[in-house]
């Protein structure tokens, strides 16, 4: 409170010297200052009040102070809680939830953000359990009050206005630095949006994804073959380069030597790594930094692909469709280089850690079920005796059902933990019975929304245990089929890459299902499985320790 004092070491000294008997009395110790700051033994004299609310005696003034701060609180919550009051002029009630701690808001979103029974998102599952609908509640996330939506019914609802209704935030001029300016993520207008993902989509068509099988079979087999028998691997490191594999021969469509590729791993690593850097984001000096020199590694290789391709012609290479792309309204229009740059970076972000992770977990599920091992490789095994070694995405969409059930089984379990991009409502509006006030933070919450889906919930929570719960056949039985399932999002901005990364997915699984005749965790069995606090997407604390049992081929 800005309140000039006399620098008197021990403030106990003062107050027991004004207040003996509480003083004395450890019991009101927490009291002390705001008993003393009411009474007016310690000033709130400050330079920026008027002069005539100086002249009011302190103890008086005090009183007036914190009554009127507790009034505004319990009114309308602007003094402490910022933006969060209701609007008046709709009769519906904000949504249940604490907005935490007065000054900071829910710190937990951080600090309680997960731990190793649970994994990441724990904030939420607990803020949710404390009202009384789970498919709505609110919170306060960096001083800004947000609602949470779980369940189809409310995220189709809120979704289905993107751009309108809700919208992302504009983009904070120091995230551009590292991530560029014209990247689809970052953009807030639906027109422009529409256009760019019109543009960037080419790369994602079925019959792009089909000229990248052999690319991710490349990529996937590299790996594989690394693996030998009776020696332990940590599957989330052999997956993250898997699909940093992929980044750079099937998304940049580069043809890297062994010391690029791991000058490649490296920037890739301190590029994204940049994120949680302070320096990196809010400093000057970002030049300097790892990320910013990394940056500037993969943007010369990107454009050089781009001049590569504009000299030699197209290939199949995901930057390939994007140099390419044309919209076909009007053929003079096409992504800029700077879009391009921008955009292809994204994709590495976006596509690496999400499929590496959602894999690592696909590692841990089969280790812990071996009858769903089993039955995988009979579906490759089978498929191999009818059609060969080849593997195409017709076969992959087609001949795989089991392996579509296991991959769709990990992602409704273990989606991403906590939200996706936040969006921000630009009108009050309602949603299950309570208002949304205009300026609140929207989000959606994937996995309560798997949670709470009817078609598979049970009473005691172990549709949602990778132990009890992990039951590829349900997605093979359209009575069990679960109905609510969202883990690539929904709206405008459902996931870009999701042809690319089920591809990616399935290739792996298949080959390694081929590949590998039994393995065994090394760390983890039914009754001890622990995750990483803090992830995008829940990971085994482990990384997924596998022992190779025995090889085919
Ligand atoms: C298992 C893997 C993946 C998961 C679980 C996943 C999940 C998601 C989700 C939930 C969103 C929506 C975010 C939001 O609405 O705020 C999203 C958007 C996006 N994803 Fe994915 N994703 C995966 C793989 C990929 C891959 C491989 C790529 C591309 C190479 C990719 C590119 C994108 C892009 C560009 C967007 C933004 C779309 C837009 O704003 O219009 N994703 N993804």
């Amino acid at each position: 409170f800005a309140s000039p004092s006399v620098g008197i070491s021990s403030s106990s000294f003062i107050v027991r010297d004004q207040f003996p008997r509480v003083a004395n009395t450890n019991a009101f110790a927490p009291l002390r200052p705001l008993r003393s700051a009411v009474t007016g033994s310690t000033t709130l004299k400050c330079a920026l009040l008027p002069s005539v609310v100086t002249k009011i005696s302190p103890p008086v003034r005090n009183a007036l102070l914190f009554g009127t701060a507790a009034v505004a609180v319990y009114k309308n919550r602007r003094v402490f809680y910022p933006g969060s009051a209701p609007d008046p002029s709709f009769s519906e009630p904000l949504p249940e939830g604490s907005l935490g701690c007065p000054l900071f808001g829910n710190l937990g979103v951080v600090v309680n953000s997960g731990d190793a029974q649970t994994g990441p998102g724990k904030f939420f599952r607990e803020q949710a359990s404390t009202v009384s609908n789970r498919k709505i509640f609110k919170y306060m996330f960096f001083g800004r009050p947000t609602v949470m939506l779980s369940g189809m019914k409310n995220v189709k609802e809120a979704f289905n206005t993107e751009f309108k209704r809700i919208k992302t935030g504009v983009a904070i001029n120091s995230f551009t630095r590292l991530f560029g300016g014209n990247n689809l993520l970052l953009i807030t207008d639906q027109e422009r949006h529409q256009y760019m993902r019109k543009l960037l989509g080419q790369s994602m068509t079925p019959e792009a994804i089909n000229n990248a099988v052999p690319a991710l079979i490349a990529g996937a087999t590299n790996q594989i073959d690394s693996l030998k028998s009776e020696s332990t691997q940590e599957m989330e490191k052999l997956l993250t380069a898997f699909t940093l594999d992929v980044a750079w021969r099937q998304i940049l469509g580069l043809d890297l030597k062994e010391d690029e590729i791991e000058k490649f791993f490296e920037a890739t690593d301190d590029w994204i790594g940049g994120i949680t850097n302070l320096r990196v984001i809010l400093l000057p000096g970002f030049e300097r930094t790892k990320a910013a020199k990394a940056l500037s590694y993969l943007k010369t290789l990107i454009e050089r692909k781009i001049d590569d391709l504009n000299s030699n012609g197209p290939d199949g290479s995901t930057m390939s469709y994007m140099v390419y792309a044309r919209d076909e309204e009007d053929e003079t229009k096409r992504l800029t280089r700077e879009e391009i740059i921008d955009n292809a970076l994204l994709l590495i972000l976006a596509g690496s850690e999400t499929a590496a992770s959602t894999l690592t977990v696909s590692m841990l599920a089969l280790g812990l079920h071996k009858d769903v091992f089993r039955k995988l490789r009979d579906e490759q095994l089978d498929l191999v005796t009818r059609k060969g070694d080849q593997l195409t995405r017709a076969m992959l969409d087609k001949d795989c059902p089991y392996l579509d059930a296991v991959i769709k089984e990990t992602m409704r379990l273990k989606p991403l933990a906590g939200t996706g991009a936040l969006r921000f409502a630009q009108e009050t509006f309602t949603i299950d019975g309570k208002q949304v006030p205009k300026g609140y933070g929207v989000a959606f919450n994937i996995r309560q929304t798997h949670e709470l889906d009817p078609a598979v919930q049970l009473p005691d929570g172990s549709h949602m245990d990778i132990v009890q719960g992990f039951k590829p056949e349900r997605w093979l039985n359209e009575n069990t089929k679960p109905t609510e399932y969202m883990p690539f999002g929904y709206g405008p901005r459902f996931c870009l890459g999701y042809n690319l990364a089920m591809a990616e997915m399935k290739v792996f699984l298949a080959l390694f299902a081929r590949r590998v005749g039994d393995f065994d965790l090394v760390n983890m069995s039914a009754d001890n499985v622990t995750w990483q606090k803090a992830s995008i997407i829940p990971k085994p604390a482990d990384g997924a320790v596998i022992k190779v049992k025995s090889l085919v081929k």
